[in-house]
């Protein structure tokens, strides 16, 4: 379980975020959202081990996360993807798939010499996972073009398998929906529910309302940096504090 206590982080003078928590169980979906510039990116950049929280902890299973230590959050089991997609353009969507499974044996000259067979059997592994979860997303076909020729959307799907070949438990992603054409939105949605039901805990920042109730379980709501609601969708829908600050309308 992820576990956000009581975190804050001021830029300067500014306060982005001011006293946060949050959970995160296995095989949920958890909404953030909120508007422009209320903290969720900055959230999920504290809980991905970019900044360090002036105050506050971030745990995964009791144990507190090394914050401020990217890759050693990420070897902890948390992944997250960004606004834009972060590909290699010009490698194509299988060797994206490749450079994201983590700690192969090939890149270490010790195992590389002494134990070929070992990093044979390793990256033979690594092949099979991503053309298993190239399939899951329906992009497999497309396996040999070059990430940079894929639509925006399908880039944003990519990210999403680059991150499962790390096998996180705690998947982190930033606006997956924003810009993406309704269909694969839809393809989306399935992949995220097939890794809930996986025992994998997300955190989803989206502006699109409909997702947000389509798949959370639970939903976040942040305001200059602070979580002024928690609770299902529904619960979200109906509060009157969310519906003034958020969607700027009077309750
Ligand atoms: N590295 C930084 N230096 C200075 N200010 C920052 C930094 N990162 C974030 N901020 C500020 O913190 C506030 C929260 O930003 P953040 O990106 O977390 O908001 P957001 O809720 O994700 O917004 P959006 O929905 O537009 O992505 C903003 O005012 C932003 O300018």
């Amino acid at each position: 379980m992820l576990t956000v206590s009581d975190v804050s982080i001021a830029f300067g003078g500014f306060q982005a975020l001011r006293g946060v928590s949050m959970v995160a169980r296995p095989g949920s979906i958890v909404g953030l959202v909120g508007p422009n510039g209320s903290g969720k990116s900055t959230l999920l950049n504290i809980v991905s081990g970019i900044y360090r929280p002036d105050a506050g902890k971030v745990r995964l299973n009791d144990k507190p996360l090394p914050l401020g230590r990217i890759e050693a959050v990420a070897a902890r089991g948390i992944g997250r993807t960004f606004q834009v997609p972060r590909l290699a353009q010009r490698l194509t969507v299988l060797q994206n798939m490749l450079v994201g499974a983590r700690d192969q044996p090939g890149e270490r000259l010790f195992d590389l010499f002494l134990r070929p067979g070992r990093v044979a059997a390793m990256e033979a592994d690594a092949l099979a996972r991503s053309v298993a979860i190239l399939k899951r997303l329906g992009l497999v076909e497309k396996a040999n073009d070059y990430a940079g020729n894929l639509s925006g959307g399908q880039q944003k799907l990519l990210t999403m398998g680059v991150l499962l070949m790390s096998d996180p438990q705690v998947l982190l992603l930033d606006e997956p929906a924003a810009g993406v054409n309704p269909v694969l939105i839809e393809q989306q949605v399935e992949f995220l529910r097939s890794l809930r039901d996986e025992g994998r805990a997300i955190v989803l920042i989206e502006h699109n309302m409909e997702m947000i109730s389509n798949v959370c379980d639970v939903v976040y709501v942040l305001d200059a940096g602070a979580v002024i609601a928690e609770g299902t969708p529904a619960e979200i829908r109906d509060n009157a504090e969310v519906i003034q600050s958020y969607l700027g309308q009077p309750a």
